[in-house]
């Protein structure tokens, strides 16, 4: 299954534990295959629990080390990794296309992405800063130090199969700490060649370990380690749920970015060709698929009829196909379940009243394509607007005042990323401070990136990632009392 790779060593279907390559104990595999075409791409190795076993003693031998190194001597290993996966971004991308799908600039771009937080954690890993405290009594002295959490499990997603890794591998190995990464079933293959350029980078043997296979199983043996001081995931609300219920017999340090159902408002006094364009970018990046995505879009009566057919004119002229495609911008959905999910919250919408502008069936591109649609006369009661649709399609809402868009955009258990747009200073202040979210975009349709803390409120998660707060949930803090005073002989 060569894959046409400039470096074929990235192409891995073995496990990754304890710095060498080699199947499942078991021997089991699982297929991947290129969503694209439904092509086989590779037979994985199917981790199980005696494997898991495996890799947290492994692990505990490597932290034992890796704690014990500066944080300069840390930031060399991570900056010679980011270097590396920079280096193979052609073949990096390669993988994510054939197992992920989206289109391959975004691949390309996904990789500078998830590059972006090695470096940034690499300088990191030299500020680990603590305290000296004033003391109260004069005979002490205080201070606070902060230590790596130990041996951390990450479980990933399939939509950024190379970003959601980083984003967690980057800060754990920072603060001293190392990690059992789960990748997705879907895309382990992405996982599995970051894996072999830490070992190019001189990542010690244990440190980072890859084992793919079945959350269920993989998720309850690292739940069950006491040894797995801290858990990171990233994935659905649901499973986000199940694994903190697992994690609480051994009170497991937790990071959780889950789901969401992002508003997004164009208020009347709107830049319309800029809320358009960046409308376009929060709703159809990795076809709709990514946690940050524009699900709702409300827009003030005064502009709605304007910027819907506006906005449905340039949704309308998205290529769909292969990410291979240089030209496709809306590659295939991830399994036949995300495409029948798609298909359900439009049939819903229009069974409710709603209208498609465009789109609102699947491309002749292949059986996963599903066509860039503009659905209108949306009502908050329609799945697609209660529901997370991660999928190509762009729900407008219609508001008629600045209170009601607010009450409409928190309308939702979810609280990860917003977005609005307007020109009115005042008003921005106000609308920025009452959205209940993680994050918010304000005239823009993309806010992620390396330096700025990601994360949601309420059933979107806990936790940040990024930033000068990401190391901090690899940390833990420690506060010393010294007493002074001379005991004498
Ligand atoms: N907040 C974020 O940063 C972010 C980023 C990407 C995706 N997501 C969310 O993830 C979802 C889509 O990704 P997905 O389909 O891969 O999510 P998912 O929750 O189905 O799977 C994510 C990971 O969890 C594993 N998993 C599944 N069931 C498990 C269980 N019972 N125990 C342990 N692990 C289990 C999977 O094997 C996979 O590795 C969407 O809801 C999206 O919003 C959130
Ligand atoms: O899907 C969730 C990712 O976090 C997307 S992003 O690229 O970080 O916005």
């Amino acid at each position: 299954m060569a894959l046409n790779l400039a470096n074929t060593s990235l192409f891995r279907q073995d496990a990754f534990i304890d710095g060498t390559w080699r199947p499942a104990l078991d021997g089991a595999r699982r297929p991947v295959h290129n969503p694209a075409t439904g092509a086989l791409v590779a037979q994985v190795a199917e981790c199980g629990t005696p494997d898991v076993t495996h890799a947290i003693a492994a692990a505990i031998t490597a932290q034992a080390e890796w704690r014990n190194r500066t944080g300069a001597q840390r930031q060399v290993i991570l900056t010679r990794w980011h270097d590396l996966v920079m280096d193979s971004l052609d073949d990096l991308a390669t993988l994510i296309v054939t197992e992920q799908g989206k289109p391959r600039a975004e691949a390309a771009g996904e990789i500078r992405y998830a590059a972006s937080f090695l470096l940034w954690f690499a300088a990191e890993a030299m500020r680990a800063y603590g305290d000296i405290i004033p003391p109260t009594n004069p005979a002490t002295r205080l201070s606070v130090i902060r230590q790596p959490v130990g041996v951390c499990a990450a479980i990933t997603p399939w939509n950024f199969p190379a970003a959601m890794i980083t984003r967690k591998a980057g800060p754990a190995l920072a603060a001293g700490c190392a990690m059992i990464v789960k990748p997705s079933e879907e895309t382990p293959l992405t996982a599995l060649a970051l894996a072999e350029l830490a070992r190019q980078a001189g990542v010690p043997a244990g440190l980072l370990q890859v084992l793919p296979g079945d959350g269920v199983t993989l998720g309850k043996a690292l739940c069950a380690s006491p040894d797995i001081r801290k858990l990171s995931f990233t994935g659905s609300t649901q499973v986000g749920r199940i694994l903190m219920a697992q994690s609480a017999p051994t009170l497991k340090r937790l990071s959780l970015e889950l789901g969401g159902n992002a508003p997004l408002i164009v208020f009347d006094d709107a830049h319309i060709e800029q809320a358009i364009k960046s409308t376009i970018a929060a709703k159809f990046r990795n076809a709709g698929q990514t946690c940050v995505c524009a699900n709702r879009i409300l827009v003030q009566d005064g502009i709605y009829d304007e910027f819907a057919t506006r906005f449905a004119r340039v949704v309308a002229k998205l290529r769909v196909g292969p990410g291979s495609n240089p030209d496709a911008a809306i590659g295939p959905l991830i399994s036949t379940q995300a495409r029948d999910k798609v298909e359900e919250h439009v049939r819903d919408a229009v069974a409710h009243g709603a209208g498609i502008l465009c789109g609102g069936a699947r491309d002749a591109a292949g059986d996963l394509f599903y066509q860039p649609t503009v659905l209108q006369d949306v009502t908050p009661a329609m799945r697609v607007a209660r529901e997370e649709t991660f999928g190509p399609v762009a729900p407008l809402l219609r508001f008629h005042t600045e209170a009601e868009a607010i009450a409409m955009a928190n309308d939702t258990e979810y609280g990860l990323a917003a977005y609005f747009f307007t020109r009115d200073h005042a008003r921005a202040h106000r609308v920025a401070e009452a959205l209940e979210y993680g994050m918010v975009g304000h005239n823009t349709g993309l806010i992620s990136n390396e330096v700025a803390p990601f994360g949601g409120i309420k059933q979107s998660g806990m936790g940040r990632e990024g930033s000068r707060y990401g190391i901090d949930e690899y940390l833990n803090m420690k506060y010393i009392c010294t007493d002074i005073t001379d005991p004498g002989a």
